[in-house]
């Protein structure tokens, strides 16, 4: 797996914050016809992702307190190679909301002679998106 942060301007300046993970779907996943993936990984790298975020913006890895919106646009398989985004947009007083999506960004295309066979997706498919919400510790009684 693999992480970017970037910061952009807002009202919070935290407000834009940008985590990213890259992530092998291995073959272990595979759970219906076709080596397609349950929609319950695509929630737990959400989550995992969520967890970067919050240890980015608050130093804690904070907990999930509910999705909104969850929509499963295209198949995740295995052998897929997924990235995970998480854009932080709205800081409530210990809330966060995120912007969440997973797009495929290589597939496995494999045949008989190149079990292996397997070509970047590009542009990415957006497989999943959703609205998460996070919440944090509050700041210490002085
Ligand atoms: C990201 C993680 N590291 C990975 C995970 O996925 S963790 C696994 C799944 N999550 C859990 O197991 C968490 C279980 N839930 C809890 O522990 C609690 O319900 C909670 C910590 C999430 C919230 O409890 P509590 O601290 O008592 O909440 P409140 O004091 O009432 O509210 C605090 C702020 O949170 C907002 N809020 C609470 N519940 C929800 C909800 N279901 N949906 C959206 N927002 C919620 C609430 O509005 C408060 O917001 P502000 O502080 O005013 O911004």
């Amino acid at each position: 797996m693999s992480g970017r942060v970037d910061a952009a301007a807002g009202e919070d300046p935290r407000v834009g914050t940008l985590v990213v993970h890259r992530r092998y779907v291995d073959h272990g996943h595979a759970h219906y016809a076709g080596g397609l993936v349950d929609g319950a990984f695509g929630l737990a790298l959400f989550g995992d992702v969520a967890t970067e975020m919050c240890i980015r913006t608050d130093g804690d890895e904070g907990l999930f307190a509910g999705y909104a919106d969850v929509r499963f646009h295209a198949p995740v398989r295995a052998g897929d190679v997924v990235e995970v985004r998480a854009e932080l947009v709205r800081v409530g007083r210990r809330s966060r909301d995120l912007d969440l999506v997973l797009s495929v960004v290589a597939r496995g295309e494999p045949t008989a002679e190149r079990p292996g066979a397997s070509r970047p997706v590009d542009p990415p498919l957006v497989a999943t998106t959703a609205r998460g919400t996070v919440v944090v510790p509050g700041p210490d009684p002085a």
